[in-house]
């Protein structure tokens, strides 16, 4: 169940859990080692190990198994990733869009409560982390994994 959604079932089991999620990260990584914009993030292709990673993470912000944070660093370890990228707004841009494809391509459910859910994550998330991969300080440090929710439009319980 969602985390602070009394009723609702989390957007990672409305997703269908872990393997949908991999395949939606999957999906994600093939596109981006062939994106002009964003292949150059990767050098020599997206290793398994960060495909795993970036799911856990995907996992746990959708209300999913808490592995990142047990496992993989949490917060600060994800965040640390990011310093110094210097993302900037058209390569932004093309990251979320890309997932939002690549949500279809992994044919993750297409209700507009889920889609809207999911890309409200992308850009909230996609947006730190250009920010935090600026040089200089601003970033917070330290922060609880953030735990993403249906917002203002649940599914509907008539
Ligand atoms: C919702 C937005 C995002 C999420 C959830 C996210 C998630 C993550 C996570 C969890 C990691 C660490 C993986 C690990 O523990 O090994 C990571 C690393 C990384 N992310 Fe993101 N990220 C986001 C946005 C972006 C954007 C916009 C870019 C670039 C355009 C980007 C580029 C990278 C790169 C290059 C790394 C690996 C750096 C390295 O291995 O040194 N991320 N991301």
């Amino acid at each position: 169940m969602g985390v602070d959604e009394p009723g609702l079932p989390s957007l990672y089991d409305w997703a269908g859990g872990l393997v949908a999620l991999r395949r939606m990260i999957d999906c994600f990584y093939d596109r981006v080692e062939a994106d002009d914009a964003l292949s150059g993030f990767f050098p020599g292709g997206v290793t398994e190990h960060h495909r795993g990673h970036v799911t856990d993470w995907w996992a746990e912000v959708l209300g999913g198994p808490d592995t990142y944070t047990q496992r993989h660093g949490g917060y600060e370890s994800m965040l640390r990733h990011h310093l110094g990228l210097a993302i900037t707004p058209a390569q932004r841009h093309r990251f979320a869009t890309t997932m939002s494809l690549a949500a279809d391509d992994a044919e993750l459910p297409a209700d507009p409560e889920f889609r809207a859910a999911i890309i409200g994550y992308l850009e909230w998330g996609t947006r730190l982390a250009m920010e935090n991969s600026q040089p200089g300080p601003g970033a917070v440090e330290h922060a609880p994994t953030p735990r993403w929710g249906w917002g203002v439009a649940p599914p509907y319980q008539g």
